[in-house]
């Protein structure tokens, strides 16, 4: 099946495999990638991963692998044994972290794309603070990506609101996956650094993730309509 020509990835964000297949098999894998979280994976374990890729979907896993390098290479080459089209890991488990990822994937040729959390965009320069980051977000995003790259990462999760700086920073083919993606007429929930679709794909973003915004709205389809039609697809 051909890669989708799409920068959409839905949040599959549901407490159990039913709720999480039912979103699915309302969209088209031709039109956008899932990403499988937490809370999903804690609960269905990797036939999600299965059920997703029988219908025809590329997944991101999003578990963000974050503890010694050993443990973090293991976890992300058994991510890719899945057959995952892309796997995270937290920036901040460092250089030697993500370097023995990256040798993981190389030693088993394994095509998975892995990408590091830079800083959650559901935190804002006072919750840096509280962690000891006495600095703006863009700033330790920055840091942060730069690390990842000379890490051998092919990219990295970031608000979009920091997509421009890091185009600049990193390169077009840096990947920068942009979650907190809020239409206009959508709420924050917990997210802090937000843009809209539009905004984003301009500002630089290769990839959107977008969760409530399309999955609690009333009509889901018809807010993922919404949302293609905003960014021209
Ligand atoms: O790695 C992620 O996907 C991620 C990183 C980040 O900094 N912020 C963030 O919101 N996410 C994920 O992106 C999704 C955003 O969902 P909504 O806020 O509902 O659109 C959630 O599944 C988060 O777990």
């Amino acid at each position: 099946m051909p890669r989708p020509d799409t920068p959409l990835i839905i949040a599959l964000d549901y407490p159990d495999l039913d709720q999480a297949l039912a979103m699915a098999d309302r969209l088209d894998p031709a039109r956008c990638r899932v990403k499988v979280g937490k809370e999903l994976f804690t609960r269905s374990g990797p036939q999600i991963l299965e059920a997703l890729h029988a219908r025809g979907f590329e997944v991101f896993l999003d578990l963000k692998f974050h503890d010694i390098p050993n443990t973090v290479a293991g976890a992300v080459e058994a991510a890719a044994d899945h057959g995952v089209w892309m796997v995270n890991v937290h920036a901040g488990g460092g250089r030697r972290m993500m370097e023995a990822a990256r040798e993981r994937l190389e030693k088993r040729r394994l095509p998975t794309y892995l990408i590091a959390v830079t800083v959650l965009t559901s935190m804002g320069r006072e919750d840096l603070a509280e962690i000891g980051v006495d600095d703006d977000p863009l700033s330790q995003v920055e840091r942060l990506a730069a690390l990842s790259q000379r890490s051998g990462m092919d990219g990295v999760v970031c608000s979009a609101q920091e997509a421009t700086a890091l185009r600049a920073l990193c390169g077009d083919t840096f990947l920068k996956v942009t979650p907190g993606i809020r239409p206009s007429a959508s709420q924050g929930d917990d997210q802090r650094r937000t843009l809209t679709p539009t905004r984003a794909l301009a500002a630089g973003s290769s990839h959107l993730v977008i969760g409530r915004p399309v999955t609690q709205a009333s009509d889901p389809m018809a807010a993922l309509a919404d949302i293609e039609q905003e960014i021209g697809r």
